[in-house]
């Protein structure tokens, strides 16, 4: 199958983007992963579907797959993506836009300087709160949504981490780091994401508070591994360290890849996210029957 694509990224996050809004291509895991595949494929971290909405007040659906082929709640680096996308290509004449996703309804909106703003609804924390259930808890990990203890090992004597456990749509369980340039984010990351208290696995992000208006981050992202951002893991890190009395309520987030800001007013306000939104390139590809 002969597909048209548009590849971009936000702070180095980069997708694929389809336009099903006339048609759906109906794709499988496989074909995700082959669009993704940074050597057979396009390559991108995730692959974006863009879909009109049938829901009265909602403009379009936004799916979302992860280099693994996984379908995921969330993706924030990707809504501010997703609204230049419609934008670019005529799909809206609005500069905001309504988009439901598996995690929730948000709200990215164009604005004058090219840097875009979503709305990315409000943060839920563990309370037995999906997806953090309480499935495969071992007797010796315990805590509270902003410290849980997770053992790196079945013996007891194996190295433990303190999370932060914080849903943006999509799971996230943050840890504060020295450094992010001498973080274990490969090491430790994989064991996090796969560790059995998720058992929908969990983006591991890593903090280093510089300040109380800014942090550097890096994220070992579920199904993706290492990207240069991560929008939600922004979101979820700076909540935490709101939560936490360590953070203002308006944070430069230095990522790898690029600067996001992120604003929260408190438990049950919205996460607003703010960053880069870039078109890389547009292409077509012959995707394998799988
Ligand atoms: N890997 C994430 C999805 C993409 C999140 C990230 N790219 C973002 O910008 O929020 C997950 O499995 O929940």
């Amino acid at each position: 199958m002969r597909i048209r694509f548009t590849k971009m990224q936000g702070a180095g996050n980069d997708f694929v983007v389809l336009d099903e809004t006339r048609a759906l291509l109906q794709l499988t895991p496989a074909q995700y992963r082959f669009l993704a595949d940074r050597h057979f494929g396009v390559g991108a971290d995730q692959v974006l579907s863009v879909r009109l909405s049938p829901a009265p007040g909602i403009d379009f659906e936004y799916v979302i797959h992860n280099a693994d082929g996984g379908e995921v709640e969330q993706c924030g680096n990707g809504a501010r993506c997703f609204v230049r996308y419609v934008s670019d290509k005529h799909l809206t004449d609005r500069d905001r836009v309504r988009v439901k996703t598996l995690g929730g309804v948000i709200e990215p909106r164009l604005n004058p300087d090219g840097r875009v703003t979503v709305d990315m609804g409000a943060p839920v924390f563990e309370a037995g709160q999906i997806p953090f259930d309480r499935a495969g808890l071992s007797p010796h990990e315990a805590g509270t949504w902003e410290k849980w203890t997770l053992a790196l090992g079945a013996d007891p004597a194996s190295p433990k981490v303190a999370v932060a456990l914080v849903s943006m749509g999509n799971p996230h369980a943050v840890q504060e780091v020295p450094s992010v340039d001498d973080a274990p984010v490969h090491t430790v990351g994989p064991q996090v994401e796969n560790h059995p208290r998720f058992p929908r696995r969990v983006n591991a992000g890593f903090m280093e508070v510089v300040n109380r208006a800014l942090i550097k981050l890096r994220v070992w992202e579920r199904g993706a591994g290492e990207t240069l951002a991560c929008g939600t893991g922004a979101c979820a890190a700076v909540v935490a360290g709101i939560r936490l009395g360590r953070l203002e309520s308006r944070v430069d987030v230095q990522t790898r890849g690029g600067m996001l800001t992120i604003e929260w007013n408190g438990v049950g306000e919205p996460v607003l996210m703010t960053g880069p939104a870039v078109t890389v390139f547009e292409g077509e590809i012959e995707v394998p029957d799988q």
